[in-house]
């Protein structure tokens, strides 16, 4: 089976957040399986420096405004065709916008450009490539599944997963002209939303099946609580929604072998988690004694509920646990958490940026970390937690409710707790999670236990790889012969 993903992310090539993570890891879980997962992907600078020997397997004289190509081209285990069109991706900054943050103007015509190749492959356009399937993921490759459906690609299964419903590509109706698709696309069951252009909501009109990355965001997007206006879409689509709860990469997530920690350990040897710990206590400044460090590595926004800790940290020193915090984003919650950490020398340290090595030392030496999200539609931290006894405190929501037990009276006694999970989510619910965190530490039985089970945890590809095996299988026997 020959499946072409589409995305605008990659690890280890380029990575803003987790979407990376999972269109790095998935096409090697599938390989271990039979499937060939091969991924069209923007040729960035960082991409296009990656590669000395480039190989173009499809030309374009014009797209979207210049010339371009795509070259068919192999990294770490990864099958890749780039999209090489500079005066689209050669920029400096980010893959979205500018080095001060702010997003490109033209991003519909760059993702544009990305998904009409990704449709132009669907239908044959290299030369002795026909995938059986194509999967896109999130706005930025979406539009493919319209360009497969309005072109000679429409009875090619596709498939449309969201790792986050927030970010939809929405754009006003005056771009319509230029992305060459039939006056017809232009419809409510086109891609057309709320009078402009809606460039997931076009994806997951066309798409043969929806999935995204836990069962209990599938169910939540169905709600107009979470469901950020496509509720009414995805409740029509119901009878093709899926939620697959996502995989991390074990073998770059492995305590016994991770290059970044100062000290490997596994499961039998947590002791060995000493000098990690001692790391961040220095990196953070932290002051060294037997509280537990609990740890956030995130981007600070409101969706990953920023806010709601900054306004708890008085409270979470109170109960005598250190904070050592990871992130960048929003510049209004970066400056409430430098201020509670210059308020709590000692307590709580603050490292503004984005750091892999260092996140990597985190999950190694800290006892715990708190995601107190709004919304997850699964969460990689707390899977990272989990493997590296870092145990996760996380709020009852989307796949952090998926990927904890919580350590109530009777998972604690039958062995099985992994974590803390807090409901609703504010401060108050998050300060008791606290409270029950430190009290639990405290019990060295107790949280060697949680630490261990975590461990013990399947948080590998391998059933994810298959769920997504048997739904492209189910896929393929709903072609017309
Ligand atoms: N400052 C920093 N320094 C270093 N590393 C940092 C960092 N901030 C974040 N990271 C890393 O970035 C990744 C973030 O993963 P999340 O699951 O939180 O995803 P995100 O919200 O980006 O993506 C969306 O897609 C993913 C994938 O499907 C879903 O899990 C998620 O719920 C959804 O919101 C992790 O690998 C984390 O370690």
């Amino acid at each position: 089976m020959q499946v072409l993903s589409v995305t605008p992310e990659i690890f280890p090539l380029i990575k803003t957040g987790g979407l990376a993570d999972v269109t790095g890891a998935l096409p090697i879980a599938l390989a271990a399986k039979g499937v060939s997962m091969r991924t069209l992907m923007p040729g960035f600078p960082t991409v296009m420096a990656a590669f000395k020997k480039k190989k173009a397997v499809l030309q374009y004289p014009l797209l979207q405004g210049g010339k371009a190509s795509v070259h068919s081209v192999q990294l770490a285990g990864l099958e890749l065709f780039v999209l090489d069109a500079p005066h689209l991706f050669d920029r400096p900054g980010g893959p979205y916008g500018d080095a001060s943050g702010g997003d490109w103007p033209d991003n519909w015509r760059r993702f544009a450009a990305l998904s009409q190749v990704g449709g132009d492959i669907a239908g044959g356009a290299i030369s002795g490539y026909q995938p059986d399937i194509v999967h896109a993921h999130d706005w930025q490759s979406a539009m493919t599944l319209a360009y497969m459906r309005y072109g000679k690609a429409v009875g090619v299964p596709s498939m449309m997963t969201v790792h986050n419903l927030a970010f939809q590509g929405q754009f006003g109706a005056g771009i319509f002209g230029e992305l060459g698709l039939p006056a017809a696309a232009m419809a409510l069951d086109g891609v057309e939303y709320y009078g402009g252009v809606g460039f997931l909501k076009a994806g997951l009109q066309a798409a043969w099946a929806i999935t995204t990355v836990s069962p209990t965001y599938a169910q939540e997007i169905r709600s107009p609580e979470f469901g950020m206006g496509l509720d009414g879409l995805i409740n029509m689509r119901s009878s093709d929604l899926y939620g697959i709860v996502n995989g991390i990469d074990i073998g770059i997530w492995d305590p016994e072998t991770d290059k970044h920690l100062v000290s490997n350990y596994t499961a039998e040897t947590l002791d060995a988690r000493t000098p990690n710990r001692a790391a961040v206590e220095a990196r953070f400044s932290l002051e060294p004694d037997g509280s537990p460090i609990v740890c956030v590595v995130s981007r600070l926004t409101w969706q990953k509920g920023m806010d709601i800790l900054a306004t708890a940290v008085d409270g979470i020193v109170a109960t005598g646990a250190r904070l050592a915090i990871l992130g960048s984003g929003d510049a209004g919650l970066e400056g409430a958490l430098l201020a509670a950490a210059a308020r709590h020398r000692g307590r709580i340290g603050v490292v503004v940026g984005y750091d892999e090595a260092l996140s990597h030392i985190m999950q190694g030496g800290c006892d715990a970390i708190v995601i107190p999200s709004r919304f997850e539609p699964c969460g990689l931290t707390q899977l990272y937690g989990l493997r590296y006894g870092c145990v996760p405190v996380v709020a009852r929501t989307g796949g952090l409710a998926d990927t904890v037990i919580d350590a109530n009276e009777a998972a604690v006694s039958a062995g099985v707790a992994t974590g803390f999970q807090f409901a609703p989510n504010n401060g108050g619910a998050l300060l008791h999670a606290m409270r029950r965190l430190v009290d639990a530490h405290a019990d060295p039985a107790i949280w060697k236990s949680l630490q261990r089970q975590g461990m013990k945890a399947d948080v590998s590809w391998d059933k994810s790889a298959e769920k997504y095996i048997e739904l492209y299988r189910s896929l393929l026997s709903k072609r017309v012969a």
